[in-house]
């Protein structure tokens, strides 16, 4: 079995990207809807993705095309919260998704950036798509959300963070290694 996927959004600065690359986070989520409180400028993002380069798997995130459109080509996948055809695609939603096809990966969730933790319903185990669970996790839960829906991934926001967009080297640090920690066969 491949290696659990674990995703750091809503990173704003290049210390915070270069946390998750010595920590060997697969990916790092740069956030552009306009909401978002981890907002970060079309310009600041290149250069992010520029100083990621190549060491660390690159996610623009928006709920709709338009609000990554910019960054489109810049980043290796699109995070979005309704369907775009876009060469690689993360779409994420707390329903059941109408289809899966050509999908890189599928998450869920229902809490967009707010640290909400809701049970994870059943029918998730069930997507046929490289599924990846978000939303509320955090370093003293994630273990055990791995360990019961056997995901293909996590990604996590506010549960490393000590306030929104201030990440947390060693909150980081924690949720990845309990996150890596369960056995996976
Ligand atoms: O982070 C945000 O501000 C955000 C805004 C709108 C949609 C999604 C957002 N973030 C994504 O939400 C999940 C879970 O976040 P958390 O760990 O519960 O804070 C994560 O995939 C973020 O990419």
């Amino acid at each position: 079995m491949t290696d659990l996927f674990v995703k750091v959004c809503g990173i704003t600065t290049a210390e915070q990207l270069r946390w998750a690359i010595d920590l060997g986070y697969d990916a790092v989520g740069f956030m552009r809807a306009p909401e978002s409180k981890r907002l970060v400028d079309v310009e600041t993002a290149r250069e992010l993705i520029a100083a990621a380069d190549g060491q660390i798997q690159t996610f623009a995130v928006g709920l709709t095309l338009e609000h990554v459109a910019p960054l489109q080509e810049a980043v290796d996948t699109v995070q979005l919260y309704e369907y775009a055809e876009v060469p690689s695609l993360a779409l994420a939603s707390a329903t059941p998704p109408v289809s899966t096809a050509g999908l890189d990966y599928w998450f869920f969730d229902a809490s967009h950036g707010t640290g909400t933790f809701i049970e994870i319903p059943a029918w998730v185990q069930e997507v046929d798509a490289r599924r990846i669970l978000a939303g509320g996790l955090r370093p003293d839960n994630v273990a055990e959300v791995v360990a019961t829906h056997r995901p293909d991934g996590v990604d996590v926001s506010s549960g490393v963070e000590t306030a929104p967009g201030v990440k947390d080297y060693e909150l980081m640090k924690a949720f990845i290694e309990a996150a890596r920690g369960v056995k996976r066969d």
